[in-house]
């Protein structure tokens, strides 16, 4: 990802005109397929300054290429500093709006939710013959995974072994779909069971995950698919953009 900064001093009684042009100049960026995001911000102390901040899928691409036109010809004079940035490693989410993980409960209500589950797992035809040798402390680790997910402590890349085990887990098992299906069905009925929050962009969020988790442990499942390793997945209250290979 790179995010681009193009700076401009404008005084006051130009504001209007400038906001307006850049309104009609950014248009095509909502087009363009390597743009992820662009805002245009008005200082707060320095009312004369402006930041216009474009996020590229890849260093290739610069607004220059899509801001063409006429509409911000009568300010290229106004620009103070134009200069690109890619991410480094220091990157997270504020404080303003609470993990996952803190709006579930935390570890407890976790294990709690993976105990209720994995008890009706072990009753129900479907899923039985899967589980039938299931480690005892599985709803444990299940829990700590979910807890990582869902933005709490590190604990299963830490002690149980990361991404790379829980893909193993699952590899050569052939699950079928409709054994999924079963998975994600229990799941949400534990979630009732034990009380997990259920207002609607929590339970939208956690079923996005589970639909999402759930599809790559069937595809994980398949014949020949070998042991790999990936990120730990992260996920959050907001929708994920589309896996493009
Ligand atoms: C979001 C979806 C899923 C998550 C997060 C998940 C997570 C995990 C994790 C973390 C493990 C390894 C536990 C350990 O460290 O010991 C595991 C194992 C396993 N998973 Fe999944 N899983 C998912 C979906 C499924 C589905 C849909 C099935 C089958 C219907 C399944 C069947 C199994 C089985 C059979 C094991 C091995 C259990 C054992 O013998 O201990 N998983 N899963």
């Amino acid at each position: 990802m790179t995010v681009e900064y193009i700076r401009y001093r404008i005084p006051a009684e130009r504001a209007a005109g400038f906001e307006a042009a850049y309104a009609d100049a950014a248009e095509a960026l909502a087009a363009a397929p390597e743009c992820v995001a662009y805002e245009l911000t008005r200082g707060i102390d320095e009312p004369d300054r402006y930041v216009f901040r474009t996020t590229w899928t890849s260093p290739g691409t610069q607004s220059e290429d899509y801001l063409k036109g006429d509409y911000l010809k009568g300010y290229e004079g106004d620009i103070t500093d134009r200069s690109r940035y890619e991410n480094t490693a220091v990157r997270g989410d504020g404080g303003s709006v609470p993990s996952l993980y803190d709006w579930i409960g935390g570890d407890e209500a976790l294990q709690r939710l993976t105990e209720a589950f994995y008890r009706e797992v072990l009753k129900d035809d479907l899923l039985y013959p899967l589980f039938a040798g299931m480690d005892p402390g599985h709803p444990q680790h299940v829990a700590v995974w979910l807890g990582e997910v869902f933005g709490g402590p590190s604990a299963y890349t830490a002690e149980h072994g990361g991404y790379a085990h829980m893909i193993r887990r699952h590899l050569g098992r052939g699950i079928q779909e409709k054994q999924r299906r079963r998975w994600v069905s229990l799941l949400m009925d534990a979630a009732d069971e034990v009380g997990l929050p259920d207002d609607p962009e929590f339970r939208a969020a956690f079923v996005s995950y589970i639909e999402w988790g759930t599809r790559l442990a069937v595809i994980n499942s398949r014949p020949g698919v070998k042991e790999y390793d990936a990120p730990m997945p992260k996920w959050n209250w907001g929708g994920h953009p589309p896996y493009r290979g």
